[in-house]
């Protein structure tokens, strides 16, 4: 394979050349049996076998094409001559791809393949015709060369390979996303249903504050299922996983979230449930989700009234014709401002619908209040895994006096643990507390606040003769205001 696709083709054109002189010499008879020989001939002078991928199939964007340019950027940066960088929005770092007509050699298991990047010009005769100018447009592919002897490699593990290692480079990439069903300002929107900003967020496993044994039972999981394409293919099930995290506010839900997004290093779906105003409008939601996603409902008690329609019934006994009258009434006039999409909407959403729309999603719903959801929705099966995000304990505290104050112990801790011990204090409370207001804040001057903090809430509890209810938190923001502040807060620093 020392040849250029120049040599190549200037040896095919010649043969051809003698092809097209014998067929007009010869009879048809004759013609039919030098066709055979020269099938044979064609391939013993050139044993090469062309494949050609385009960047656009029926109007598509063939993944494909894009997958073997990283692949290919990535590996001729040091031999090919001629390579074009590209830094677009969507790409952490430098792209690197082959320029226009470059070729370059590349080896696998000890075999050369030759590809080439090929641009054709077209004209636009359409509107030629009808008298405009002809604007010229290109059409992009890449051309892999090889000996007829390597079809086999090359058809099940070659381009595999090419097509994996494309897909892994451009993954490690490419800068995460946002999406959101919601209407708003800032978002970058492609005509599609979800529109999006670049997903930032500071949050990883080693930053959240929760028991350490619950916190490796989860990264086990997301460990488990990120390998188990081969798995969940031999059982015959979609490739998703579902997590229902429940707790109090401020308990660090959409901390979690975050946490594994980064982990998985996946996209971020939020859907906004109420903002969907029909089944069909949900499922086409879903088929628009590209896989390598996390998918969250938030809140999801808040979101529907899910529980509605089987409480409805069981009530229903026990009322009289008139108020049954009246509660329909008021019920039509409540569901004609809210969105239309059911329980079994949504049960489809999370199960059948799945299958039919590719692979790697995990499914997040969130809600302060576990005990108000319908069984049916949380289901082990549906939500693989009920994870409880709960006060924060000694445990917990520990991990929040690292991260915030970078100390280990502290003569206060013996203090703080019982403290904890006996009130219900949430992460995001005790995080308040332990963020120094000015630089010159110190670990003992924050540690006060936090004791004082705990011991005030407790007398006011007192007070009120309420010990168990928690106090809400004074403001409530959506998943996207929560992580659009880390993206302008990180925007600010740099
Ligand atoms: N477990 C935690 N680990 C680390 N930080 C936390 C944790 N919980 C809360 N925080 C801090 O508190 C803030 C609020 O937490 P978060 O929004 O994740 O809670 P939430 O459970 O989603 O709350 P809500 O139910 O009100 O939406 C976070 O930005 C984070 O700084």
């Amino acid at each position: 394979m020392g040849e250029t696709f120049g040599e190549q083709f200037s040896r095919i054109a010649g043969l051809m050349f003698v092809w097209s002189t014998i067929q007009q010499l010869v009879p048809y008879r004759v013609q039919i049996y030098l066709e055979k020989l020269w099938a044979k001939l064609f391939t013993f002078f050139y044993p090469y076998v062309h494949i050609t991928f385009h960047e656009y199939t029926k109007g598509m964007r063939n993944e494909a094409y894009s997958c073997i340019g990283t692949y290919l950027g990535a590996k001729s940066s040091n031999k090919a001559k001629h390579l074009t960088g590209d830094k677009s929005g969507n790409s952490k770092s430098l792209t690197i791809s082959l320029a226009k007509r470059e070729e370059t050699i590349d080896e696998f298991n000890g075999v050369q393949f030759q590809w080439k990047a090929f641009t054709e010009e077209i004209q636009d005769s359409s509107s030629s015709r009808r008298g405009g100018l002809s604007i010229p447009h290109e059409k992009n592919s890449y051309i892999l060369v090889f000996h007829e002897k390597y079809r086999e490699m090359v058809a099940e593990r070659y381009l595999d390979y090419v097509i994996e290692e494309g897909k892994a480079i451009e993954l490690s990439n490419r800068k995460r996303k946002l999406y959101t069903n919601k209407n708003g300002n800032d978002w970058y929107w492609n005509g599609g249903k979800w529109k999006h900003i670049i997903f930032q967020h500071p949050a990883t496993f080693d930053t959240l504050a929760m028991d350490p044994k619950k916190k490796q039972e989860i990264i086990n999981d997301l460990d488990a299922f990120k390998k188990g394409k081969e798995y969940y293919a031999k059982i015959g099930k979609a490739w998703k996983r579902g997590y229902l995290l429940y707790g109090p506010p401020g308990t660090g839900k959409s901390t979690m979230i975050a946490a594994i997004a980064n982990y998985m290093e996946y996209d971020i779906y939020d859907m906004e449930l109420t903002s969907v105003k029909t089944n069909s409008e949900l499922k086409q939601l879903l088929i628009d989700t590209r896989s390598k996603s996390v998918i969250v409902i938030e809140d999801i008690d808040c979101s529907l009234d899910l529980t509605k329609k089987r409480k409805k019934k069981e009530d229903d006994g026990a009322k009289t014709e008139e108020k049954k009258k009246d509660d329909e009434e008021e019920e039509e006039k409540d569901s004609n401002s809210k969105s239309k999409v059911t329980l079994s909407g949504l049960l489809n959403f999370i199960d059948g619908i799945w299958s039919a729309c590719g692979q790697e999603r995990i499914i997040i719903f969130t809600t302060n209040h576990v005990d108000k959801l319908d069984p049916a929705l949380i289901r082990r099966g549906r939500m693989d895994m009920h994870i409880e995000m709960s006060y924060c304990k000694f445990e917990a505290f520990k991990i929040l006096a690292k991260n915030y104050l970078d100390i280990d112990s502290h003569p206060l801790f013996g203090e703080i643990r019982q403290l904890l011990e006996e009130n219900d204090v949430s992460p995001c409370d005790v995080a308040e507390n332990l963020m120094p207001k000015t630089d010159s804040g110190d670990a003992q001057h924050c540690l006060m606040k936090l004791v004082e903090a705990i011991k005030t809430a407790k007398l006011e509890k007192e007070k009120s003769g309420d010990k168990k209810e928690s106090k809400p938190r004074k403001m409530k923001f959506n998943l996207l205001s929560k992580f659009n502040f880390f993206k302008q807060s990180a925007k600010g620093k740099s």
